[in-house]
């Protein structure tokens, strides 16, 4: 219920957006900031992310990637879909750092209760989520991967993917913490969120963060292969499966989600928390000059 009626916000907020979709003989739809190529016969949907520079996931993003998600889940011909992004290179660079340095509490709870959405989203779906990650990918980035079902990493050491929290002065919320837990391990979480560690592909791999590292160039045809195999699996059995391993978790946050904006308002809101964000966004800013 709770899931729905925050869908129907966000559906309501797509539209006061105004953005026109376009159709592309039925095959293609986007909007702004998401691609989606849908091969409706197979059954299959890719997702691109596409909000220049860095992919960051800002309210407009989200809003826009939800209604694209739902739209996919709301037809029944669709089973799976692959995530990547439409700039290789950076697959997303996390959240939206504007969203959440010098902006007001109501703001800061809009935008936190839109990631928390796409985290329920993404990690309840029905559908069969392929991670193809074409690029760097920290933090609110590594989260929707960590989402998917399988994850394919682009074989670049120039990439790196983790929760990078710590290192900008903030803190992984305890649901990021809990996926990250389940994928990689307690002890492997602890060291890494701790550190804020980034890892490149083959250490990635090693940890079980991502399943599979391939030559750049192969990153989609693998996503492609791999949805082929988990395609041929029921859905009613790997449906109930998925939901048996992940209801736990998500209803943890589900029974605890007022509070957590209410949390992540406090949090962010901080004169402390803000001055570690300048700071970051300076150093990033340093980066290029
Ligand atoms: C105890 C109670 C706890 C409760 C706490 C609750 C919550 C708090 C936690 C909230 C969780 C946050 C999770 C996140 O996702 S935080 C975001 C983390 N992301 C990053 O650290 C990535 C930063 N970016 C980079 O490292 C690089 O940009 C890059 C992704 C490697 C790409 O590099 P490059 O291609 O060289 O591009 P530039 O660095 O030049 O960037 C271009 C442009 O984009 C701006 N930018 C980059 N990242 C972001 C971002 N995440 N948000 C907004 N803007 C971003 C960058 O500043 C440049 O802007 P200008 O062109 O204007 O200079």
């Amino acid at each position: 219920m709770a899931l729905a009626a925050a869908g129907r916000v966000l559906l309501q907020a797509g539209s006061r957006l105004g953005r026109r979709e376009v159709v592309d003989g039925a095959r293609r739809f986007a909007n702004k900031r998401v691609e989606v190529e849908a091969d409706e016969a197979a059954g299959i949907a890719v997702m691109k992310l596409k909000n220049p520079p860095v992919n960051s996931l800002s309210l407009e993003f989200l809003t826009e990637f939800l209604i694209s998600l739902e739209k996919l889940e709301n037809n029944k011909n669709f089973r799976g879909v692959i995530l990547t992004s439409e700039r290789p290179g950076v697959f997303s660079a996390g959240l939206d750092l504007m969203e959440m340095y010098g902006r007001n509490p109501a703001h800061y709870a809009e935008y936190w209760r839109a990631v928390q959405e796409l985290w329920l989203r993404l990690y309840l779906s029905n559908m069969i989520l392929v991670c193809a990650i074409n690029g760097t990918s920290p933090a609110g980035g590594c989260l929707m991967a960590l989402t998917c079902d399988h994850r394919i990493m682009a074989d670049n050491p120039k990439y790196t993917i983790g929760l990078n929290e710590s290192q900008l002065g903030i803190v992984a919320p305890f649901w990021f913490k809990d996926n990250f837990v389940n994928t990689v391990g307690y002890r492997t979480a602890e060291h890494a969120l701790q550190l804020g560690l980034l890892f490149p592909p083959a250490e990635a791999l090693k940890l079980g963060i991502v399943d599979e590292v391939v030559p750049e160039d192969q990153v989609h045809s693998k996503a492609q292969s791999v949805m082929a195999q988990w395609m041929a699996i029921p859905d009613h059995s790997r449906q109930l499966t998925k939901n048996m391993m992940r209801k736990a978790m998500a209803d943890n946050l589900i029974k605890q989600r007022e509070a957590d904006i209410q949390n992540f308002v406090s949090f962010i809101s901080r004169d402390s928390i803000q001055k570690s964000l300048h700071t970051y966004l300076e150093k990033l800013k340093q980066k290029k000059g």
